[in-house]
């Protein structure tokens, strides 16, 4: 690999342009309040589409509410209207879980492809390249916890809409003690368990200790269901949780946003993180508005925007993202300034937010063995000096032009084809830290942050 890579990267990146999509307008989100008077724009403000939701359908539930029009009561008819989430309890009303069946559905119906299989798929590099991005965010911040804590010390880790247990491994390689693992789509939980066990197997076969983290599973839905219940022990401390390409899932409506983000945060001690990656709201909406049109992609992704992107609503936002063999399914914009003020709410202060692109810039030097051993970058030109059946060569122009450009007309780089690009540079990490709190005379948590 060379050291110049990421300038190759960037090269299919340079058209990314992410950072005008108008920041929306709320100042302050709270279940049950929406308090937008300190924004510049409700100053004036004379359409509730102004509050980030379309009209018709708040009038619409409002009708069927029977409530006034204020912001706060518009947004309780929305939440009865979408949702019920109950405190603590599962979802009340079966008939109104919006997308999570859809969701589940195709997740289940996925397939479970063998090795051999995934290395024939067109975006092989891109999941690998995807992987070794969750691989280093994980270990960035499992080190953090083991620094500080005593040697041995048990590490407690909740991986969020885990999937077929992608990140099994990793938790393997990091160490540590206990796993909680919960997934709507409960084939996919099976396939987790099934790997689970062969790499415990495995595991108890190699040469040293053997013994590798209990796990526990949970199947439901993250964003209606007050999983601390649910688990083991519900007084456990938890030292990180995980949710990997899932988050967005929860922002279809407030109150699901809240629920995933409560769960988060339940169990987590202070000092602990939230850590996930979602799709850049921001890039969603800047590259429907280059290119004129609600739905865009190159050959191996496509998104295809519901909503009016000049007012996107805050919350079910939905678009939907097809990438290839791998997701087919709607999801929801996540309106970045409006996910850390939620945040804040349950004691989850953020640490970081970066692209994907800004992150592997940071985390290259460092990761380089780790890239290598995970492929996660494809070589150029291709070893065989001949382009295999069914590559694109125009999808490495910037290769071509950066070899070129340093003079050494026989180097070779590793980089990502630039359809892969296109799709990976969508892509976002963020970190929370959970805070430490004190007491309201009713016995809630008061977070200062
Ligand atoms: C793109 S996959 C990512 C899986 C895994 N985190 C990974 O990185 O390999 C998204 C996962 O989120 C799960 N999911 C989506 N919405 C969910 C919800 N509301 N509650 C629990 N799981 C959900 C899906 O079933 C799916 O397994």
């Amino acid at each position: 690999m060379n050291d110049d890579l990421e300038q190759a990267l960037l090269l299919a990146a340079a058209d990314a342009d992410s950072r005008n999509f108008e920041d929306q307008n709320l100042d302050e989100v709270d279940s049950g309040t929406v308090e937008c008077k300190e924004a510049e724009f409700y100053k004036n403000i004379t359409d509730t589409s102004d509050v980030g939701i379309e009209r018709n359908t708040i009038d619409e539930e409002c009708q069927d509410a029977n409530v006034g029009s204020s912001n706060n009561e518009l947004f309780e008819a929305t939440k009865r209207k979408h949702v019920e989430v109950d405190e603590g309890a599962d979802i009340v009303n079966e008939s109104l879980k919006g997308y999570a069946n859809v969701v589940a559905t195709h997740y289940n119906q996925l397939e479970e492809k063998g090795l051999d299989e995934r290395s024939k798929s067109r975006i092989v590099y891109l999941r690998n390249f995807h992987n070794w991005i969750k691989s280093m965010l994980i270990n960035e911040y499992l080190t953090k916890i083991k620094d500080g804590k005593k040697h041995n010390a048990p590490v407690r880790v909740h991986d969020m809409c885990c999937g077929k247990g992608g990140d099994l491994l990793k938790w393997k390689k990091g160490n540590i003690s206990h796993l909680i693992c919960s997934d709507i789509a409960s084939v996919s939980l099976d396939q987790c368990k099934t790997r689970y066990t062969d790499m415990k197997g495995r595991a108890s076969r190699e040469r040293g200790p053997g013994n590798i983290y209990t796990i526990e599973y949970i199947p439901g839905d993250c964003s209606r269901t007050r999983l601390r219940e649910k688990y083991s022990d519900p007084s456990m401390k938890l030292d990180l949780v995980s949710c990997q390409f899932a988050f967005h899932y929860s922002f279809e409506s407030l109150p699901q946003a809240e629920c995933m983000l409560r769960n988060a945060s339940d169990c987590l001690q202070p000092g602990g993180y939230f850590i996930g990656t979602i799709p850049d709201a921001y890039d969603l909406i800047a590259r429907a508005r280059r290119c004129g049109g609600n739905s865009y992609g190159n050959k191996v992704y496509r998104v295809s925007l519901d909503f009016d992107t000049n007012k996107p609503p805050l919350f079910g936002a939905k678009y939907n993202f097809h990438l290839d063999g791998v997701v087919d399914c709607p999801e929801f914009l996540v309106h970045f300034p409006t996910l850390v003020k939620l945040a804040k709410k349950f004691g989850l202060k953020l640490v970081r937010q970066e692209k994907f692109c800004d992150f592997f810039e940071r985390m290259k030097m460092e990761g380089r063995n780790l890239m290598n051993n995970m492929r996660g970058l494809e070589a150029y030109p291709p070893p065989d000096a001949v382009t295999p059946v069914g590559i694109d060569p125009n999808d490495y122009v910037h290769a071509k032009e950066y070899i070129k450009a340093s003079g050494d007309n026989n180097g070779r780089i590793g980089t990502l084809s630039k359809s892969e690009w296109e799709a990976s540079s969508l892509y976002m990490a963020f970190v929370f830290e959970k805070v430490k709190n004190t007491w309201n005379a009713d016995g809630a948590p008061i977070y200062d942050i």
